[in-house]
């Protein structure tokens, strides 16, 4: 079991203004492990910032316990406020890199001077700086725009401009807040195969704040939705695709997969619409052990029940293929229905879509 290396309890941040009270953050309780990637997912205004701020004190709680490392950064019950010190937390906060949709960075510097910035109070002496930031640069594919500035970057090399900051003081937790969100698709691959590799080669834990379920399912390893300042669903990757219960998650997961959108189009189609009485138009879905040839082939060679694939999608989440397929199934009756209970049995998710008459 790997260690918890972020701790929050029962957290709630509320903003009080003159006409009314925002409780961006409501009763949110998160345990990260060492080494995790975990996708924090929501829609703009969900309180996904406001809750990772509170990990390193940007944002301080109105309520809860923040623990990282080890160390507890702020405790507030019921009367009782504790807080750690100033100094301590300045120290602390090197552990936590982060990183920002808008880079964030000093565009009257050099893309070296960006970097040593974030070196500013480090006990290195100016060479060990200077080596370094080449150190850091060459880790991000940069060594060759040192001397050049921001404004003569693109996207995806200021991002990694400020990748290479935040690891300036070998921090163990990085903090991505929506930092492939001005980047195009293929850039945005880049940075999310770069935060894969410092997580597998260097051990990083890594907090993927985003609205973009695309990334979380590139290189996270757990998954928390959030709506209304509350974590509505959380697991593995793997559980929250295979068996996704809030809506939302589901509409999440629509947007990586399209999948509904397909089903509108092959229902329009005239074999689905003029389906045969001992047929129906079914969803299935399969994870980990089973193949949809296999499962394919036992429902016939069992029950007689032949399946028509109008369209399969099979992915890879670490390590585990999660698959989903639509499908005509046409059979002797009542073998149908046996056909289905047995595929429930083996665990496939099955969802009529059309034709349950034939059962
Ligand atoms: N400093 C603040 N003062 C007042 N309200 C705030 C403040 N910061 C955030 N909020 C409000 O808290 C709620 C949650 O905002 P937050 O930025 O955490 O959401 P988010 O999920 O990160 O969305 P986005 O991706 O758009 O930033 C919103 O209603 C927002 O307007």
């Amino acid at each position: 079991m790997s260690e918890t290396i972020i701790s929050l309890k029962n957290i709630d941040v509320s903003f009080v203004q003159k006409q009314r009270t925002i409780n961006a953050v409501q009763d949110v309780s998160l345990d990260v492990n060492a080494g995790d990637v975990y996708g924090i997912v929501g829609y703009s205004g969900a309180g996904k910032s406001t809750l990772v701020r509170t990990i390193n004190l940007l944002q301080e709680p109105t309520k809860g316990s923040v623990v990282v490392d080890g160390k507890t950064f702020f405790n507030k019950g019921e009367g009782s406020t504790k807080r750690i010190g100033k100094g301590q937390l300045r120290q602390e906060r090197r552990k936590i890199g982060m990183i920002f949709q808008h880079f964030n960075l000093l565009n009257e510097r050099t893309v070296a001077e960006n970097v040593a910035f974030a070196l500013e109070h480090s006990p290195l002496k100016e060479k060990e700086r200077d080596a370094k930031v080449k150190e850091l640069l060459a880790l991000v594919e940069l060594s060759d725009r040192a001397e050049q500035y921001p404004s003569q970057l693109s996207g995806g090399q200021k991002q990694r401009v400020a990748i290479a900051r935040a690891l300036a003081n070998d921090p163990k937790i990085l903090i991505s807040d929506e930092a492939t969100s001005a980047l195009d698709p293929k850039t945005t691959n880049q940075i999310l195969e770069l935060l894969k590799k410092l997580n597998q080669e260097y051990g990083l834990t890594i907090l993927l704040i985003t609205h973009e379920m695309e990334a979380v399912k590139a290189i996270a390893n757990k998954v928390a939705v959030m709506q209304d300042g509350q974590i509505i669903e959380r697991g593995s990757l793997l559980d929250i695709f295979a068996n996704p219960k809030e809506t939302l998650t589901q509409e999440f997961i629509e947007t990586t997969t399209n999948l509904n959108q397909t089903i509108k189009v092959i229902s329009e189609q005239p074999f689905v619409q003029q389906l045969l009485p001992n047929e129906i138009f079914a969803r299935l879905d399969y994870t980990g052990k089973s193949t949809n040839k296999a499962l394919i082939a036992s429902i016939y060679r069992e029950y007689q029940v032949q399946a028509n694939i109008l369209y399969g999608n099979i992915e890879v989440l670490q390590g585990n293929e999660v698959g989903s397929l639509l499908v005509v199934l046409s059979g002797p009756a009542g073998n149908l229905q046996d056909a289905i209970a047995d595929l429930v049995q083996q665990g496939v998710g099955v969802e009529i879509l059309k034709g349950a008459k034939a059962l």
